[in-house]
């Protein structure tokens, strides 16, 4: 299988140390998440990724085989600064940037139609980008970045400033990539977002990855938690083990340990229906957004991410 490999990447600006050791794989068919708190060193991974920055130290492969010019070229990437003409026409940017990368100019033609029709700014072939809206300017953008036909998406926070539909239309665009087998890395703080979208994700503090994994496999703790709305928290007490996280109005958080025998759920539900009407009774899983916050504030203290290098 194809893999984008980012391994043990370094990279400090001056005296500022962006990365540390940042290492993962995007594998061919799979939509990765980067997260990671502002200014963690996603765009700079990015960048060294697609070869626009050099690294410090560290290796960055495609199937193996270290990314060089030929390999760029293949690349589809949306820069944080984005990076279209102003004055230039979509129509005309979009050719022009096929031809760069190599397609003949029907070709160039051809792309520049399919891409603007499926990210809905054919209407706006003829516009020059600095008179479009922000959300349809990201729109071409992203036709920029697909217009060569890439075999690796490399899209730094590609949701940002998009309205709900255009947000669709986008997520559309990377399943069907990821589904032709293209490996798709992107950067965004829209953590539900990144929870339906990705196959996995990646979170990032102080220039490292600290998680990185399926949701699911994210989601795995030694705790099994249950949502139960309905009689007062007292019932929790009955069931050996069972500890009440939290309790507001009818609704109570019960958690237990791992030793907790398999049917300790039939147990709470039994304990509280004995106690009164159960309105739901629900396993609890953490969002990413929970687990994002878990990660981040647990692995490292504020010192070490600010840690400087000498010059
Ligand atoms: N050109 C630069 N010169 C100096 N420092 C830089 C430069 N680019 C990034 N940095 C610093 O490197 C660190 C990592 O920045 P980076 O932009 O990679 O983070 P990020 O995770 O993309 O952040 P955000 O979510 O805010 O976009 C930060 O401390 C940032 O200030």
């Amino acid at each position: 299988m194809t893999v984008l490999s980012i391994s043990s990447l370094e990279k400090s600006y001056g005296t500022v140390r962006a990365l540390r050791d940042m290492t993962f794989d995007v594998h061919g068919g799979e939509i990765f998440g980067f997260v990671g708190s502002n200014g963690a060193g996603k765009s700079t991974t990015m960048r060294i990724a697609v070869g626009v920055l050099s690294a410090d130290a560290g290796t960055v492969t495609w199937d193996g085989r270290p990314v060089d010019h030929a390999i760029r070229r293949r690349i589809g990437y949306m820069p944080e600064e984005r990076g279209l003409y102003p004055r230039m026409k979509v129509a005309d940017q979009l050719v022009y940037l096929a031809r760069l990368h190599g397609l003949d100019a029907a070709a160039a033609r051809r792309s520049m139609e399919r891409w603007t029709e499926t990210l809905g700014v054919e209407e706006r072939r003829g516009d020059e980008v600095l008179k479009l809206s922000l959300g349809n300017q990201q729109r071409v953008q992203l036709a920029a970045a697909l217009v060569h036909d890439p075999e690796i998406l490399v899209l730094d926070e590609p949701f940002s400033g998009l309205d709900p539909v255009a947000v669709d239309v986008m997520s559309g665009v990377l399943r069907d990539q990821a589904a032709q087998g293209v490996p798709v890395l992107f950067s965004s703080h829209q953590l539900e977002l990144v929870e339906r979208l990705c196959d996995r994700v990646g979170i990032v503090r102080a220039g490292s990855m600290v998680a990185v994994g399926g949701i699911d496999e994210l989601r795995q703790t030694d705790e099994r938690a249950w949502v139960v709305d309905g009689p007062p928290s007292a019932f929790a007490s009955s069931v050996a083990g069972a500890r009440v996280v939290s309790s507001d109005g009818s609704r109570t958080v019960v958690a237990v340990g791992p030793s907790a025998p398999d049917d300790v759920d039939q147990q709470l539900l039994r304990a509280a229906l004995a106690a009164g009407p159960v309105r739901e009774f629900a396993r609890q899983r953490p969002t990413l957004v929970e687990l994002y916050r878990h990660v981040v504030t647990t692995e490292a203290t504020p010192a070490a991410e600010l840690e400087e290098v000498s010059a």
